[in-house]
């Protein structure tokens, strides 16, 4: 029988992951303040966005540390350590693997040479072109003696130390010109927040695919993935950070550059699951977004039931708008267990089987004989709704109508999360009919693209939807110089194919 190990990991089930989340950036310029201590509460309100690894790097002006390990925000760090990290600049991070597993090494911030001192790197998104990054680095090695140094020495295998290693520059250069001429050739989705010594830096891609915004302190600047961030350390909110813009805070304030025009290709898919719902992204309200799928959905899909329920915590927003509109009472069918994250002493084979009921638990005085709507922002792989679709029968519902506030997921995400491969995605090649019978349910229903389009108040063009409709804004690179594992790969020589080696571009 397989057996817990006693070593945290991200996965309850791992073997049957929803979507994952990205990874949460935070920076603060706050000479004078604990800055450590304000990026660990940062981070702790980004925590939705990683809870793989954890780090924060600080300056003080002369000198950079970080202390960076697996885990949660609230279990890398401790009071000791965050008083020993003095200094008046820190950034940091918190991760959901994209590129390169989920180890030590490739925790982040990622920390590399320039010509100058040293930068520490953090980033949410994922690149499309690391295998030309990898190239780019190999050819910078092999003209500077053919010695690998920095974090990839150390077996670090992600696309964010690419960048790092990249960052190193050439002799002369100081590092805000060196990234100025590295992002532009940079392709893919990425928000990194950086530094060196004495200057914080964020540049957001032309795409803004990810979030990323700016806030102010009394005395000090904040960079964070998203506005509740701001909030928790007490930062106003200035604006967003413009896909394609860098930006640099020192003594001086804030100073923006342009490294490429803005072509705005934002993630629906942080306004339907990924983002906090007091976020607003593009100013629109996330919360706003999710009552106003749940009001279209009801629309298009009315139901005859007696009550509305959500699936904790994302379902709510839309069950609340679902119950709005169909005049259907709201009420709660399932009680969250507050205290599970994803991240768990890893569970015994026959402890994982119970596995779901560690989050969810049905209320049977709420749903017996009575005929139920139960609400979800997502369907990826179908474990969660035929779990859902079991326990609500095991507590005497009378029948289940599952209404979806998000199209059928078809298609891999290749721009920060690392959805199931697509034959793992339950809407692959199923019409709806099929997945209804699968997951158990009386009926099934989904939003239109259009309709969840629509409550992000965002025009289509600006919007990725590749997950749903298969199309890509962003170019994505020939099958054998992308996926998880391509640096891993690079390594060993071989050539295993990836997560989504099956997977065929249609662009
Ligand atoms: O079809 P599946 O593969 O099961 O994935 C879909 C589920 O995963 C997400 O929730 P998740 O449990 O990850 O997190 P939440 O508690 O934040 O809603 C999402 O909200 C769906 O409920
Ligand atoms: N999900 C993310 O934003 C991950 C960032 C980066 N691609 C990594 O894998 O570390
Ligand atoms: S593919 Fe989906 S999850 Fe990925 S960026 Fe596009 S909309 Fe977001
Ligand atoms: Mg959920």
């Amino acid at each position: 029988m397989a057996r817990g190990d006693g070593f945290l990991n991200h996965d309850l089930l791992p073997n049957e992951k929803g979507p994952q989340d990205e990874c949460g950036v935070f920076g603060v310029w706050a000479p004078g303040e604990e800055v450590a201590k304000l990026t660990y509460y940062g981070l702790y309100s980004l925590q939705h966005r990683g809870q793989e690894s954890a780090g924060i790097a600080t300056s003080d002006g002369a000198r950079i540390n970080v202390y960076k390990d697996m885990g949660l925000v609230s279990q890398v760090f401790d009071e000791n350590t965050l008083n020993s990290m003095t200094g008046q600049l820190a950034i940091g991070h918190c991760r959901y693997s994209t590129t390169g597993a989920s180890h030590w090494a490739n925790a982040q911030p990622t920390l590399g040479p320039t010509q100058t001192g040293t930068v520490a790197l953090a980033h949410n998104g994922n690149l499309t072109n690391s295998a030309d990054l990898a190239d780019m680095v190999a050819a910078k090695q092999q003209a500077e003696g053919g010695k690998v140094r920095g974090e990839i020495a150390q077996g670090n295998t992600t696309d964010t130390a690419l960048v790092t290693a990249l960052l190193a520059g050439s002799e002369g250069q100081t590092l805000e010109e060196t990234a100025l001429e590295l992002l532009p050739k940079i392709e893919g989705a990425f928000c990194f927040v950086f530094m060196n010594e004495d200057t914080l830096y964020a540049a957001r891609d032309p795409h803004g695919v990810r979030p990323l915004v700016l806030g102010r302190l009394n005395r000090g600047w904040v960079v964070a993935s998203e506005q509740p961030a701001l909030a928790t350390v007490g930062a106003s909110f200035i604006r967003e950070i413009e896909p394609g813009e860098m930006i640099a805070i020192d003594e001086n304030g804030v100073r923006s550059t342009r490294f490429a025009e803005a072509t705005p290709k934002g993630c629906v898919f942080e306004y339907v699951y990924l983002a906090r719902p007091d976020a607003a992204i593009a100013g629109r309200s996330v919360y706003e977004s999710r009552v106003e799928m749940g009001r279209q959905l009801a629309r298009e899909n009315s139901a005859d039931a007696d009550i509305v329920i959500p699936v904790p915590e994302s379902g709510t927003p839309a069950a609340i708008g679902y119950a709005e509109e169909s005049g259907i009472p709201f009420t709660h069918g399932f009680v969250k267990n507050a205290y599970v994250g994803r991240t768990f002493i890893q569970p015994s084979q026959t402890l994982r089987q119970l596995g779901i009921k560690l989050k969810l638990n049905a209320l049977e005085t709420v749903l017996r004989g009575k005929r139920v709507v139960v609400v979800d922002d997502s369907i990826v792989r179908g474990n969660t709704q035929r779990a859902v679709v079991r326990m609500l029968r095991e507590a005497g519902a009378a029948e289940v109508h599952v209404k979806i506030s998000s199209p059928p997921v078809k298609w891999p995400c290749f721009y920060g999360i690392d959805f199931a491969s697509r034959a793992e995605l339950i809407a692959n090649g199923a019409a709806v009919d099929e997945i209804a019978t699968s997951i158990g349910a009386d009926s099934l229903a989904y939003i239109s693209e259009d309709g969840m389009i629509e409550a992000t108040r965002q025009p289509r063009e600006r919007l990725c939807t590749a997950c749903f409709t298969g199309e890509y804004p962003i170019a994505l690179p020939n099958e054998e110089r992308r996926g998880k594992n391509l640096l891993e790969r690079a390594n060993q020589g071989g050539c295993e194919p990836g997560p989504d080696a099956e997977f065929e571009a249609t662009n």
